[in-house]
């Protein structure tokens, strides 16, 4: 049995985190984007290619924005003995994701994060809590940063009902969700999980038995393993680097997104996308159970005047 749930929010947002480092080769890279989906319904996508092999005689490959998320991903561990907070780690859920990409990937690297506890809300059934990770390059370049937020039910309760306790160093990251237009998208990609993509895509570093132990899952209420939260986003910006950035990884300047329902590996997501301005509104849908499962944005770096 789970001990009862304890949260001290004084004590947990002046905790300071060790700093980490995040290693990752080549290979990690490739393993991430086949983790991801990439070349999974053409092992010769012209688009896809070169993020597993060195695809025209390229030096390296190149690396999806989304991996910047696994840079954080260390610091999950720090959650399950953070002075204050006693909660039981099966109900944890990833709610929300928000990434800035200051420049492009290499594709292997040894690199620093600095973290802190950025925000702090008790939503009665549940508290939300944000981590900061700051990651820079070995030269001590900054190369990009992760907001994480986690949900985690069974929690809360801790302060007053009537002034329910809120602490936030970024207000504006209160809701990462975004407002779907009325109109027909821009584009739309719709592809298939494959029944072992959340077995595939552990192996990038996010080793959650809820995502691979039938027990576990089904404790967390689920009637079976569910797909980690970063596949679904990286399902989702690899499809507008096709649709919209024509093949560049490298136009993805930001990426926010908000996991609205769980996605069981094995399903098909559908990635809406509409443009407005240099900024992509997408929202995923599970076609099997028609139901949104993520929505967000991505800023670009530039946009071709044809698009
Ligand atoms: C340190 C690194 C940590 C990395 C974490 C790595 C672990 C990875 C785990 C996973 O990948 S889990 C799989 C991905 N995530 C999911 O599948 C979650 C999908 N979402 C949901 O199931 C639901 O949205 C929810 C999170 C259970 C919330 O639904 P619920 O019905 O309980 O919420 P509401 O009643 O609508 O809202 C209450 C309150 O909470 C706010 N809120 C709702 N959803 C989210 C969210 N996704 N993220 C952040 N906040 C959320 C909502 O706005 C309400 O607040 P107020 O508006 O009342 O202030």
């Amino acid at each position: 049995m789970a001990d009862a749930p304890v949260v001290d929010p004084e004590l947990i947002v002046s905790h300071q985190f060790p700093e980490k480092t995040y290693s990752y080769t080549e290979r990690d890279a490739a393993l991430y984007a086949l983790g991801v989906g990439a070349c999974a319904r053409d092992a010769l996508d012209k688009d896809e290619l070169k993020y597993v092999y060195h695809q025209d005689g390229q030096q390296s490959i190149q690396v999806l924005p989304t991996l910047a998320a696994l840079m954080a991903l260390g610091y999950t561990s720090e959650l399950a003995h953070l002075p204050g907070l006693q909660f039981d780690q099966r109900l944890l859920l990833h709610g929300q994701q928000f990434i800035e990409i200051y420049k492009p990937f290499p594709s292997s690297g040894c690199i620093q994060n600095k973290a802190c506890i950025s925000g702090l809300h008790d939503k009665g059934k549940a508290t939300i809590l944000e981590i900061e990770v700051t990651s820079y390059e070995e030269s001590g370049e900054l190369l990009c940063m992760n907001r994480m937020t986690v949900y985690l039910r069974g929690t809360g309760g801790f302060s007053k009902s009537s002034h329910p306790y809120s602490y936030s160093k970024n207000p504006a990251s209160k809701n990462l969700s975004a407002k779907i237009p009325k109109s027909q998208p821009f584009a739309v990609y719709e592809e298939c999980t494959q029944p072992s993509q959340a077995l595939l895509y552990r192996l990038s570093g996010d080793y959650n038995p809820l995502h691979s132990d039938p027990m576990i899952a089904e404790i967390a209420g689920f009637s079976r393993p569910i797909l980690h939260g970063l596949c679904t986003l990286g399902f989702a910006v690899r499809a507008i680097i096709r649709c919209v950035c024509r093949g560049d990884p490298n136009m993805i300047k930001t990426i926010s997104g908000r996991f609205l329902l769980h996605v069981y590996p094995g399903e098909t997501l559908i990635t809406e996308m509409w443009l407005e301005g240099s900024r992509v509104i997408f929202q995923v849908k599970v076609k099997e159970r028609n139901r949104a499962v993520l929505s967000g944005f991505t800023d670009l770096n530039r946009l071709t005047s044809s698009l």
